[in-house]
């Protein structure tokens, strides 16, 4: 007897078994309308088997397919249980971000719908006119669906004004330019075998947007898709913009923030388009279904942003290199800073490394590091330069890494601090006269008074963006001060991009949100402050993190014709890290993996982590949980992890460093096994495989 395994993304964590209908097509892949419990559902089939372990008279059998295709394709499905397999996650989740939820609980049918104004019947109404107009050359149904109803498009169906027709190619006008030498060696190589994983490792401003696009031109030209991934959505749409200037093709942009009837417009456009197409978007985007698909680019490769790191850890650079040798295409991974593991895959030959060493327009920028410990906000050597820049009508942009006003609030006398009472992190204070937790995003009101010794007012120290932009505002009055970061809404920051266009002198500050991929035309200088306060942390990728974070920011100033000058103020330049920024690329980096090789880290040893979070009164039980080595997988904690406490739990960790992947997976099952037996109840347990949080 044959059995549908079916996924209700939804509600369970394991599929369930329904009965397949004698005399029915295959309806792996498509969404089914079934009995669950006393509810008809939505799920999704996801595979066919005969092997069923429950009793066959207590199942259910499916009735029948929602839509007139599958939702999932086979390629999508496979690459699902991939990823869940390596991550050891379950499908379920996988499968709902892969259809997203708009999807999944749609009750509409889809159809394959093209549409065409029927010239015999013309509408009266004001939206029915501008619907009819749009289909006199026909149009895509999901495409109107994003701007219309799904009643009023139906019935315009329905009484003959629209009726059903074959797809419209369009017609579009490819505007390349021409590479440098270095760029089309570059191009070149990857289009001469045109398979294989390809590491573009260029500077700053080298142009390897423009080897996209040259890129993405060839397998359009080939009738196949293109898929491109930045890593923040503020990306998106400087990215699609260049590339729709080169193609001629306007890429579709998916990102998180697009409302559940874009997401069904997007997804179901791409389901029924056969022309040639771009998608781009942030890193659940790799999950698409896609048939023809023919290139993935990874631009800012080494980005943290691409590790879905919410309770479904995945990282979508990684599972885009697996995707791409499943489907026997090639797959780009592109950077100024590499990550060290992706330098190690191609110094060791996995990867196709390719070099690009000079900007297009300019050299690299100057870099100057300035000792600085005084509290003023600017060295003097920054504040002259600044004023210099911006007389010549040029941009400065101030790096802070922090949001908010000030990054702490103490006591001077009993050293009192501000922390969140549900995570314990230390609370930012910001303008708005609250202290955030950034960790959990829990704010209360600022005391002014010390809460515990009572003795005195409270001072805060260090500088957030919000105060960097009220500096800049009374020092420089006449110029437009700009602040980048994730207070802001998306539609204000992309706003806020298309100002700085207009304007001149502007002061841009901004937080990691700017480091990374902009191609700012007017900006001639960068200043970090406070450059030091991400190097002591307990991340033992902090150093090549915070190197690869001050080449990006560093990369954003002189991408034009004069060369850029960066002002890094840290309270120790003297630290290696800080002299390999003037320094060449490669050494320092090289330097670094000798360390990781020399300590047994990652890339050289694979690294899983197990996360539990308990109630304080669980400490003594958690301290009897002993777990030995493995064989080949040594095994640390479980110790206290105070970045990963939550909502009034504490966090512990147990990290995994094993010689290789397959023995990390057996031996990360077995721990699992163990902390679930010694668990109490109330115990969250998650788990991250090439966890980036593992102390050293
Ligand atoms: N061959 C070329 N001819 C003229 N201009 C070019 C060429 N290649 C790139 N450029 C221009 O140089 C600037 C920098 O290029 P691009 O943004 O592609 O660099 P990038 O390598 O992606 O930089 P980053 O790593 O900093 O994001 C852009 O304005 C781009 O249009
Ligand atoms: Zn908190």
């Amino acid at each position: 007897m044959p059995y549908y395994q079916i996924a209700f993304p939804n509600f369970t964590q394991e599929l369930v078994y329904y009965k397949v209908q004698a005399n029915t097509s295959c309806l792996i892949g498509y969404r089914v309308e079934v009995p669950f419990g006393k509810k008809q559902c939505i799920g999704i089939v996801i595979q066919k088997t005969t092997d069923c372990p429950l009793d066959p008279t207590k199942i259910k059998p499916v009735k029948q397919a929602l839509d007139e295709f599958p939702i999932l394709n086979t390629y999508t499905i496979k690459f699902l249980k991939q990823i869940a397999n390596y991550y050891q996650l379950p499908i379920n989740t996988l499968v709902g971000l892969a259809i997203n939820q708009a999807v999944r609980t749609a009750p509409i049918q889809f159809k394959k719908q093209w549409l065409k104004a029927n010239s015999e019947k013309k509408p009266k109404t004001k939206t029915q006119i501008e619907i009819y107009n749009a289909c006199l050359n026909s149009a895509n149904y999901w495409e109107l669906y994003a701007q219309y109803t799904a009643k009023t498009l139906n019935k315009m169906i329905d009484e003959n004004y629209l009726s059903a027709a074959q797809e419209s190619i369009k017609q579009t006008t490819p505007n390349l330019i021409e590479l440098s030498s270095e760029q089309t060696k570059v191009l070149d190589n990857i289009k001469s075998s045109f398979i294989g994983t390809h590491l573009i490792w260029g500077v700053t401003g080298s142009g390897k947007t423009e080897i996209y696009t040259h890129l993405i031109q060839h397998v359009l030209s080939q009738k196949k898709h293109a898929l491109i991934l930045v890593p923040e959505i503020a990306l998106t749409s400087q990215t699609a913009n260049k590339i729709a200037l080169r193609t001629g093709v306007t890429p579709f942009v998916i990102h998180s923030q697009l409302t559940p009837k874009q997401r069904i417009a997007n997804t179901m456009l791409i389901q029924t388009t056969q022309q040639p197409m771009i998608i781009l978007g942030t890193r659940s985007v790799l999950l698409t279904n896609l048939v023809n698909l023919g290139i993935i680019i990874i631009d800012e490769e080494h980005d943290d942003s691409f590790r879905h790191n919410s309770q479904l850890f995945f990282s979508a650079r990684d599972m885009a290199v697996l995707k791409a040798h499943q489907e026997k295409i090639p797959v780009i991974l592109g950077s100024a800073t590499p990550s060290l593991e992706s330098i190690h895959n191609a110094t060791s030959g996995k990867y196709d490394l390719h070099h690009i060493n000079h900007r297009i327009h300019t050299t690299l920028p100057n870099i100057y590091l300035i000792q600085h410990q005084s509290k003023q906000l600017f060295s003097d050597q920054a504040l002259e330069k600044i004023n210099h820049t911006l007389d010549t009508k040029k941009d400065v942009l101030i790096f802070v890494s922090r949001r908010g006003w000030a990054n702490v609030r103490l006591c001077l006398s009993c050293n009192w601090k501000a922390r969140c009472s549900s995570c314990q992190a230390l609370l930012v204070a910001h303008q708005d006269d609250h202290l955030h937790c950034h960790r959990c995003r829990t704010k209360i009101p600022a005391p002014l008074d010390c809460p515990q010794c009572k003795q005195s007012e409270l001072v805060q120290f260090g500088y957030g963006t919000q105060q960097v932009a009220s500096e800049a505002e009374k020092i420089w009055p006449t110029n437009p001060v700009y602040r980048f970061d994730t207070d802001q809404t998306p539609s204000t920051i992309n706003q806020q991009f298309k100002q700085l266009e207009q304007t001149t002198g502007n002061i841009i500050i901004g937080t990691q949100m700017l480091t990374k991929g902009h191609d700012f035309s007017k900006t001639q200088m960068v200043v970090c402050i406070q450059a030091d306060q991400g190097l002591y942390t307990d991340d033992f990728r902090a150093e090549e993190n915070l190197l690869a974070e001050l080449t990006q920011v560093a990369g954003r100033c002189g991408r034009r014709q004069l060369t850029g000058n960066v002002y890094i103020q840290a309270k120790n330049p003297n630290h290696p890290l800080f002299q390999a920024l003037t320094q060449p690329k490669n050494q320092y980096t090289q330097s670094l993996l000798d360390m990781r090789k020399q300590y047994g880290l990652p890339p050289y040893t694979f690294l899983a982590a197990i996360f539990i979070r308990i109630s304080a009164k669980d400490i003594p039980h958690i301290n009897q949980l002993t777990l030995n080595d493995y064989p080949g997988c040594s095994v640390l904690g479980p110790i206290p992890f105070p970045s990963g406490n939550r909502n009034h739990k504490l966090c512990y960790q147990i990290t995994c460093i094993a010689e290789s992947r397959q023995t990390r997976a057996n031996a990360l099952l077995s721990y699992r096994t163990l902390c679930q037996a010694h668990a109490k109840s109330n115990w969250e347990i998650s788990w991250q495989i090439d966890s980036h949080f593992a102390q050293s």
